[in-house]
């Protein structure tokens, strides 16, 4: 029998209420396979500031060390509430910066996906929808302007000023590059390259380095995008995507503009790989406080993130698979959580808690 231990980190806002969603998906796994899973949770972000005096306590680091794989909710607070935390201690620079440095997770692979048959989740027309959305985006996660140098401070003139730098060096630019070629190489051998070489320097740097990486791959055919052209073709004809690769802050902004074409930022898992078979895997969105306690949140995008453990970290693609068609049937039913059954559009709305009962509920009959 495969055992696996998985750290569990819950996280702040709508976080718990979409993990234990997804903890009852890999407990009907583990049931239904000759496997074990052993989740221990640990305080991670706002939460754990607030009662350990850390967003990313020694005990959490030492169990993100040991575990098989790490599935991480959203942390983070709102605007007004984030004000109760220092700068340097907020839960996205004490905790998910320094986790994602921690694993050295520098492969982020965003999965934006909707099936004809849901075209109406998305805000595009059915025409622009075309025969549905199906891309990924690539993003680079440990390098740019996240992760550069900063200073803040007063000049001799008492003038404030902030400085941050966008770093990158050929080898970071390397292994996002091949992990994407790869990805091309095995969907529809169209990388698309997004960048703003016009403008930036890293850019310059990015472009030259994918120009010796692409001889490798002489059947990905590179089509090359700037980054501002790319969010409107996105709304225009997100068909014409299929892989695309971009740096870190360029593939934050764009991927949540992913999750709205589709419809939803709760229809956006993510999994975030690294060297050495680490790996965490984590909603693309953040804590959505305006809807937290709520039982509001697509769990979806939790329970998605689960999928691409059990894929990349445990080889479980068939389960993986099952995980999917589970979420997609529930859909398929007419059934969504509140993100997606507006008043009028015809889809009836689950709780969090009951869209994930559906999921295990497909999982077992059908699984
Ligand atoms: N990886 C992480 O942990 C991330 C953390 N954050 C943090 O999250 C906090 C809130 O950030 P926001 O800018 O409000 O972005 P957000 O992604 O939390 O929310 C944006 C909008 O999407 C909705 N939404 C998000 N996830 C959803 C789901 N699963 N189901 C239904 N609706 C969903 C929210 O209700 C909200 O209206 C901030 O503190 C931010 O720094 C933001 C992004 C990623
Ligand atoms: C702290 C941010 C970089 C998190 C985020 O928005 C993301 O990973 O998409
Ligand atoms: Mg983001």
């Amino acid at each position: 029998m495969s055992k696996y231990k998985i750290a569990i980190l819950a996280g702040d806002g709508i976080g718990p209420e979409i993990m234990r969603e997804g903890v009852k998906v890999l407990k009907v796994i583990e049931q239904r396979n000759d496997v074990e899973f052993e989740l221990v949770e640990a305080p991670f972000g706002a939460s754990a500031y607030f009662s350990h005096g850390s967003s990313f306590p020694e005990q959490t680091q030492a169990l993100v060390d040991s575990a098989d794989a790490v599935v991480k909710g959203p942390i983070g607070l709102s605007h007004e509430e984030s004000k109760k935390i220092p700068v340097d201690q907020q839960p996205e620079r004490g905790a998910l910066l320094p986790l994602r440095k921690r694993l050295n997770t520098y492969a982020n692979f965003r999965p934006v996906y909707l099936p004809k048959s849901l075209a109406h989740f998305s805000p595009l027309k059915p025409e622009v929808v075309g025969e549905g959305i199906d891309l990924i985006m690539v993003r680079e996660l440990v390098g740019g302007l996240y992760f550069g140098h900063k200073e803040m401070g007063v000049d001799e003139n008492g003038v404030r000023y902030v400085r941050e730098q966008l770093e990158y060096d050929e080898n970071q630019i390397k292994a996002i590059l091949h992990e994407a070629f790869k990805l091309a190489g095995a969907r529809k051998k169209v990388l698309h390259n997004i960048h703003k070489s016009n403008v930036l320097k890293s850019s310059v740097l990015w472009n030259e380095v994918l120009e010796e990486v692409a001889q490798a791959y002489p059947e990905v055919n590179v089509v090359h995008t700037l980054v501002d052209a790319a969010a409107t073709a996105l709304c225009l004809n997100p068909g014409q995507f299929d892989v695309m690769v971009m740096e870190n802050m360029f593939g934050d902004i764009l991927s949540d503009q992913g999750g709205g074409i589709l419809g939803s930022l709760g229809l956006m898992p993510s999994a975030c790989l690294g060297t050495d078979g680490k790996a965490y895997y984590e909603p693309s969105h953040g804590s959505a406080p305006d809807i937290a306690g709520k039982q509001m949140a697509n769990p979806y995008s939790m329970i998605g993130s689960m999928a691409m453990m059990l894929e990349y970290s445990f080889g479980m693609q068939d389960e993986a698979k099952k995980v999917w068609q589970a979420m997609q049937s529930v859909f398929a039913d007419g059934y969504s959580t509140a993100d997606l059954s507006k008043p009028g559009s015809g889809v009836q709305m689950l709780s969090t808690e009951a869209f994930g009962d559906k999921v295990v509920e497909h999982l077992i009959k059908h699984g």
